[in-house]
């Protein structure tokens, strides 16, 4: 479980980005962020990832203060939940299972990255992994020649390999077609549903996270504005976002 409680965020010498942000997410939910353009979707997401420095705020994750937990509490967080940009970050000119192997940088070691080196276990975890995102066929692919739907499934991998418990997605259909948009959406539910994977998205534009999400939550202007069960939002809804 996640418990979020007033979170706040301003931009050093700028504005303020989140303000007394409350929520909770459970094992397994699929949360999805709505809001406009400027509301903090983002910045939220990346508090989450504690890729943002919080000003004020308290974060359980499964039962633990996280900023009680001192330097391991985080390293821990950030291994456990990922952080997957809009674009993914993935080494153009290594094939996928490579990528999915070496993962990002903050969750391998060193000497890992250096050497490149592998074991037949983890081998077979990251091509299990690949094949259930649907790309088998593309395993030994350069990664900079996937489209953005497949660099997404590889991120989403790459993550997973690497212990990743929650995944923390930011637009991740923004500029696909609709078609590769569900098979994303659709494999990131069928995580929540079977591994118990949590998934908090931003997911603004269409409807989306009508469709997928469990929950909505809706911020305007750095507030939540927004926190129902995943559904149609009404005409009502809508207008505070
Ligand atoms: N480093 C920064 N310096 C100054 N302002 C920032 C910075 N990062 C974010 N902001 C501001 O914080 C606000 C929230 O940004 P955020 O990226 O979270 O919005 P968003 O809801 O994700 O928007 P979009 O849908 O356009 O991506 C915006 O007004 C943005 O300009």
């Amino acid at each position: 479980m996640i418990r979020v409680t007033q979170l706040s965020k301003q931009i050093p010498g700028g504005p303020v980005v989140l303000s007394d942000v409350s929520f909770e997410v459970q094992r397994g939910e699929f949360v999805a962020i709505k809001g406009a353009s400027g509301s903090g979707k983002s910045m939220l997401l990346r508090c989450l990832a504690l890729r943002e420095k919080w000003d004020s705020g308290t974060y359980i994750v499964d039962d633990a203060n996280v900023f009680d937990k001192g330097l391991a509490g985080r390293l821990q967080i950030r291994r456990e939940m990922a952080y997957l940009e809009e674009k993914p970050m993935l080494q153009p000119n290594r094939t996928v299972l490579k990528n999915v192997l070496i993962g990002a940088s903050y969750q391998t070691p060193m000497w890992r990255r250096l050497t490149g080196m592998i074991r037949n276990d983890d081998h077979m975890g990251a091509m299990d992994m690949i094949e259930k995102r649907g790309l088998l066929d593309k395993a030994h692919l350069m990664a900079g020649k996937l489209s953005g739907g497949e660099k997404q499934r590889v991120a989403i991998a790459r993550a997973l390999v690497h212990g990743a418990k929650t995944l923390l997605v930011d637009e991740p259909v923004s500029g696909l077609d609709p078609q590769t948009a569900e098979q994303v959406l659709a494999d990131l539910k069928g995580l929540c549903q079977s591994q118990g994977v949590t998934v908090i998205a931003v997911m603004h534009q269409g409807d989306w996270a009508e469709r997928y999400a469990d929950r909505i939550l809706g911020l305007s202007s750095g507030k939540l504005v927004l926190d129902i069960k995943g559904r149609r939002l009404t005409e009502r809804e809508k207008m505070l976002l």
